[in-house]
This record gives C-alpha cells, structure tokens and sequence, in this order.
C-alpha cells in the first residue's frame, strides 16, 4: 500500500453555542481534512482545525506545509514502514503541528486499514469505550451556571470550566456552579493563560479554603512561563495541569524535571499527531505523572483519533477531554467511533472506521 497523492478539503460545522475562552471566541469547527491516497484504492483520512493562538497554526499555513514540505516526502511511500513515515513527516519542517498531525493521523487510518484492525488495537487494546467530559464557556455568571446544570442533566460527570477572564468573577462563577451542580459532577478550570502565578494561587486557595473540591487547574498562566507553573504548583494542593505549555516530548521532560505541573493535556494538535502523542503518555508512564487527552475545536475525524490513543493507552491517560463533536450541531461523520454525549465507543472498523463525511468542500490544487 504506496502513498500516491494527497488532497485536501474543507470541513464547516457549527457549534450548538459559541465557544469562549480566555483567548479567543469562535462559533463554528472551520477545520482542514486531509485526504492520503494510495495505489491500492484505500484511503486514510485527517484532519487539523486553525488554533493560530495556540498553535500558530492557520489554514494556510497547514496546507503549505503539507503541500510544499510533507506531501513531496511521502509519495511513493510504503504504508507498512509507519515509523520511517512518521519520521519523515516530523523532520519535514519545524512547528506546523496540526499541519504533521492530520497527516499522520490519515497515515495511522490506512495503516489500521493495511492490518484490517481498528487502531487502538495496534496501539495496543484497550476496553473501547471511553467518558468525555464537556466544556463550558466562560461567560456571565448565570449563563455558566444554566449550562453547567444542563450538561448535568445531560449526563456528563464531569466540566470543563472555562475562566481566566477576570480573577474576581471567577471565583464567583466557579463558587457559583459549584453550589448549583451540588457534587454532581467533577469540576476542572481552565483559564488558558488568562491568569498571573499570584493571581492563580490566590484563586485556587480561595476556592479551596471555602470548601470547594477542584478535579484540577489546566494553564492557569502564560505557555512559556514554566517557573509560573512551578510557583502555582507548589502553592496549592488542587492538581495542576499543564496545555499551552507543553507541545512535544521534549517539553514534557523539562516540565516533569521541573515538577512545573501535576497532570499533562495530550493534544494531537500539538504533538505533530500520534507518534508523539504515544511518546508523552510512556515517558508520563514512566514518571508516574498522569495525562488527559484534550482537543482544539475538531470534528470527530481527528478527534476519532485523540479516542483510539485514548484507549489504548487509558493506563496513564486517565482523563478525557474529547467533547469537540458534542459541542457540534451534528456529526458531519459516519464512523465507527460513536459520540454520544459524554460515552464514546470505539467499533471494530479498520483504522479510523470513517465512512463518509457530510458536507465535505474539496479544496482544489
Ligand atoms: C474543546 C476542548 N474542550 C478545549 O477546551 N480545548 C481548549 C482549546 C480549544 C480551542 O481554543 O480551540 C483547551 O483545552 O485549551
Ligand atoms: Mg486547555
């Protein structure tokens, strides 16, 4: 099974509410699908969303990548030498994370497809279902109260609460939630960078020492700032985990030496796809440090792959945050991984298991 040639197209969803963080507001999945084709007619599919204030990554500048750097390495490539492939793809060029995760994630599909298994069982097994979590935008105190309740109600055990706005309201507005949910469900804050150390310690403290049980604090300060992490770290006893901060394996090193965060969120948008993916959750392995796997804002090709790894490795990723379909209007993929809510089940279909995509624009050249 040889790569012959790689296309590309546009995949436009709508989101069920606009999605709001600290760093940016957005109101549709507006993300690039990649199509690996090979000379025996099968063929893999992935995907990359244009997180530009997380990433650096836009739409053009991941089919460029792909385009002028990726694609001209991999032609003529045999599906069954995975690790030669991802090799090439990483050393293709520097950064361009989502640009080399939507392609490894399709090469991944054809080689699940080339061995007739389901991915995560190459991966190395797993019991194929899986508990998302969902997020909750950061908005006004009562919206985010409404909406916590009725994911509740909907069944999801635990939120992902988004704050890092302004540190006087969030203490309200997590205070707030967490008299309304009432134990129902797990919280985890996430203030994307929206806070300074002092000010994320003097949050996190206020909220313990009123009694309030947090899951974890994802970046409560700035990516580059490592020493901040360290600083809020050691300060509180609510687990602290580590996103923007961290990209690729060798940055998870330097933050496990440092002790700069408790927990890392795995994301294949930053990680360059599944091999590194892998890597980060052994070396966690090996240090006893704990993953969640987490998402951009993805449809369920990409994020269909976040589960695979997931499963396979559900022995150090012990959270879930793979809610990007369920904060969709629709599914715009049939496929055998199944969102539904906060269960999410893996079928037996080889590779990805993805067999049609609704609403596909091919995007030409
Ligand atoms: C969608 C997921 N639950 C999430 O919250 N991801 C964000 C970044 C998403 C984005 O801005 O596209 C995160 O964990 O920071
Ligand atoms: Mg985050």
């Amino acid at each position: 099974m040889k790569i012959t040639d790689i296309q590309f197209g546009m995949l436009r969803v709508p989101l069920k509410t606009p999605f709001k963080t600290a760093l940016r507001t957005v109101n549709q999945v507006e993300d690039i699908v990649v199509m690996v084709h090979t000379d025996s007619g099968h063929v893999g599919h992935g995907e990359a969303p244009a997180t530009a204030v997380i990433t650096g990554d836009t739409h053009g500048s991941i089919i460029d990548a792909i385009r002028h750097y990726i694609a001209p390495r991999l032609i003529g490539e045999d599906i069954a030498d995975l690790n030669r492939i991802t090799q090439l793809i990483q050393t293709a060029l520097e950064k361009n994370t989502s640009a080399k995760a939507a392609v490894e994630i399709a090469v991944y599909d054809l080689w699940g497809q080339l061995y007739s298994a389901p991915l995560y069982k190459l991966l190395g097994g797993g019991a194929p279902v899986i508990t998302t979590d969902i997020t909750i935008s950061v908005d006004y105190i009562d919206k985010m109260v409404a909406d916590s309740v009725s994911a509740v109600e909907r069944g999801f055990e635990s939120l992902k609460i988004k704050v890092g706005k302004d540190i006087g309201v969030d203490i309200e507005r997590i205070k707030a939630i967490y008299a309304a949910v009432d134990n129902r469900a797990l919280l985890r804050l996430d203030a994307n960078q929206g806070w300074s150390a002092k000010q994320a310690v003097y949050a996190v403290q206020t909220l313990e020492d009123a009694g309030i049980r947090l899951e974890l604090v994802e970046q409560p300060v700035k990516a580059r700032d490592l020493e901040g992490m360290r600083y809020v770290t050691e300060r509180v006893h609510t687990p602290i985990m580590a996103d923007e901060s961290v990209f690729g394996p060798m940055e998870v090193i330097e933050l496990i030496r440092m002790r700069a965060a408790d927990i890392i969120n795995i994301k294949l948008m930053k990680t360059g796809g599944i091999s590194n993916a892998i890597r980060i959750a052994d070396i966690a392995a090996m240090y006893g440090v704990e993953c969640m796997i987490g998402c951009m804002l993805e449809s369920s090709i990409s994020v269909a792959a976040a589960v695979h790894v997931a499963v396979a490795k559900s022995s150090v990723i012990t959270k879930v945050d793979l809610d990007g379909p369920s904060l969709c209007q629709y599914n715009p993929v049939d496929g055998s991984v199944v969102f539904n809510e906060s269960e999410i089940s893996v079928g037996d279909a080889p590779g990805l298991g993805i067999r049609e995509i609704r609403g596909l624009e091919r995007l030409e050249g």
